[in-house]
């Protein structure tokens, strides 16, 4: 269903939450615009460094009331944050919709995904089990025994980029939540009205208030979420450049645990055999294009036998420029604007670079204001600076291949490696492409822009390290302590 801007509901101004309460700071605050009319939709308020010093103090005060929390508390909890989300589904999408600019549609799948993404959290609460196991293997150890289990880390700070701004979030609080750790959340200031909105929803469960903050600020107090020894742990998802500013001022302390999740330039690669090609350009266009592009692991890179790459180019270019333009309210849009007009001139100034240097463009190619129009490229050369960054935007280059062992070279020569998706239908080169492309996760007969919330999620080389993915996170969320015991069979 497609929405009238009229009648979109969006309060004035919306609170910051500190220790689990909301607070108007008339003095500080920013505008979040519509990234589609470029008009101030609505207000937030900005937290100051006092109040971020004081949300670090009341979470990493909380730890360890929060790690006796019982489980089934934690689950009440989580399920909780799944009924009322269902409840404002709709809402929800709206605001996801006005502040990132990209298509209502995509934005209802990432409500169906937050709320897969808390009601695994809530699964995953009973399941994380300890072990025991017996040392006596040698006479050294004789009646020796152990007992292994995972103690929350403490303080979680979760600095979130602007493409998902609702299951990106979700990916590190329900974590959270499930094992008991206290949690500071740093939102996209270009997006921080559904993290707000979080709030609302958690401010309507029993988590404890002490434990919990969202605080969105400006730019030059982002370091406070990373450089404060109390927190345990930081988990970030967001752009290499930061990526590796964090890494930097998160060694300042030994103990800071960290999550890196970062980008990727990802690439797909389409062997020789009986392939619907007309149903597979579809499903490639929509791999790199949706959200025009701006997700970590969105086709840029396509690889295909060159026994079908005449035939899968030609219908690629075809459809990509019949892709529905405009209004990211109507249902029917695919492509939309950037989520600012510097994302769309980065875009720009990468593909005319790679035309430059002899790449063809085939469709799209060109930028109005912050829509950048989708663009199918060839022949980009290896020295070109689209075959070495994110382009981050609806951008495909196609490349043929013969040789199923060196294309895994040609993947694999990236500075990146998150994600990578293969079609063949030999079982042999599937097996050797899992053992040798260098990326987090191989996806078979699908393209790389494939993530399930459940899977371990994250990359290798430039794209990062940790893992996502609800059993993950949680073990990135905890440690292990182990209790050595000795004779105690004797009584
Ligand atoms: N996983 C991925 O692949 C993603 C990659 N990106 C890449 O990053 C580009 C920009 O997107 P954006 O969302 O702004 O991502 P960024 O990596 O620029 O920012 C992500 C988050 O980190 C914050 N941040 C910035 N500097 C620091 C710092 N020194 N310490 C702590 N936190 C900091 C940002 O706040 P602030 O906005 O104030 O800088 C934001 O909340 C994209 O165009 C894309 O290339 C973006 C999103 C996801
Ligand atoms: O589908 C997803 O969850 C994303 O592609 C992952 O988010 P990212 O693009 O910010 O890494």
């Amino acid at each position: 269903m497609s929405i009238a801007r009229s009648m979109l509901q969006l309060k004035s101004h919306f609170p910051l939450y500190l220790g689990g309460k909301p607070i108007f700071n008339a003095g500080s605050c920013f505008s979040v615009k519509d990234k589609y009319t470029n008009k101030v939709a609505t207000i937030v308020s900005s937290a100051t460094s006092q109040q971020i010093d004081e949300a670090i103090m009341f979470a990493s005060g909380s730890e360890r009331e929060l790690r006796g929390v019982p489980l089934y508390e934690r689950k009440n909890i989580l399920n909780t944050i799944v009924e009322k989300l269902k409840e404002r589904f709709e809402e929800m999408s709206q605001y996801i919709t006005v502040e990132t600019g990209k298509p209502i549609k995509i934005s209802r799948v990432e409500m169906l995904r937050a709320i897969d993404t808390f009601t695994l959290a809530s699964e995953e609460v009973q399941r994380l089990h300890g072990y025991t196991e017996r040392y006596d293997y040698s006479s050294t150890n004789t009646g020796v025994r152990g007992r292994v289990e995972r103690f929350p880390r403490g303080l979680v700070s979760c600095i979130t980029p602007f493409n998902f701004p609702v299951n990106l979030i979700a990916h590190k609080i329900a974590p959270a939540i499930a094992v008991g750790c206290p949690f500071v959340v740093k939102p996209s200031p270009k997006t921080p009205v559904s993290a707000l909105v979080l709030g609302e929803i958690l401010a309507e469960t029993s988590l404890l208030e002490k434990s919990w903050s969202i605080l969105p600020c400006k730019n030059s107090l982002a370091p406070l979420f990373v450089e404060d020894p109390r927190i345990k742990m930081v988990s970030f998802t967001g752009g290499l450049e930061v990526g590796m500013a964090i890494k930097r001022s998160a060694v300042n302390s030994v103990s800071t645990s960290l999550t890196l999740e970062l980008g990727g330039d990802a690439a797909t690669i389409i062997d020789d055999y009986d392939l619907d090609l007309n149903k597979l350009a579809d499903t490639l266009l929509f791999a790199g294009m949706y959200q025009s592009g701006q997700s970590c692991i969105s086709l840029q890179r396509l690889f295909v036998h060159e026994n079908k790459y005449s035939q899968l180019l030609k219908l690629l270019v075809e459809k990509a420029q019949k892709l529905a333009i405009g209004d990211p309210l109507n249902v029917n849009t695919m492509i939309s604007p950037l989520i600012t007009m510097d994302a769309a001139v980065k875009v720009e100034e990468l593909v005319q670079d790679a035309i430059e240097r002899g790449a063809k463009c085939h469709c799209g190619g060109k930028r109005k204001d912050s829509l950048y129009y989708p663009t199918i490229l060839t022949d980009v050369p290896k020295e070109s600076r689209l075959s070495q960054e994110e382009a981050f935007g609806p951008v495909i280059y196609v490349e043929k291949f013969k040789d199923w062992k060196k294309v895994i070279e040609r993947v694999n020569s990236s500075r990146f490696g998150l994600q990578a998706g293969i079609y063949t239908d030999n079982v042999f080169k599937i097996e050797y492409a899992f053992n040798n492309l260098e990326v987090g996760g191989v996806v078979v007969n699908a393209p790389c822009a494939s993530r399930a919330d459940a899977q371990p999620y994250g990359g290798i080389k430039d794209s990062g390290f940790g893992r996502e993915g609800l059993k993950s996170a949680m073990e990135e969320m905890t440690e292990v302590k182990t209790m050595l015991m000795k004779n105690i069979d004797k009584y």
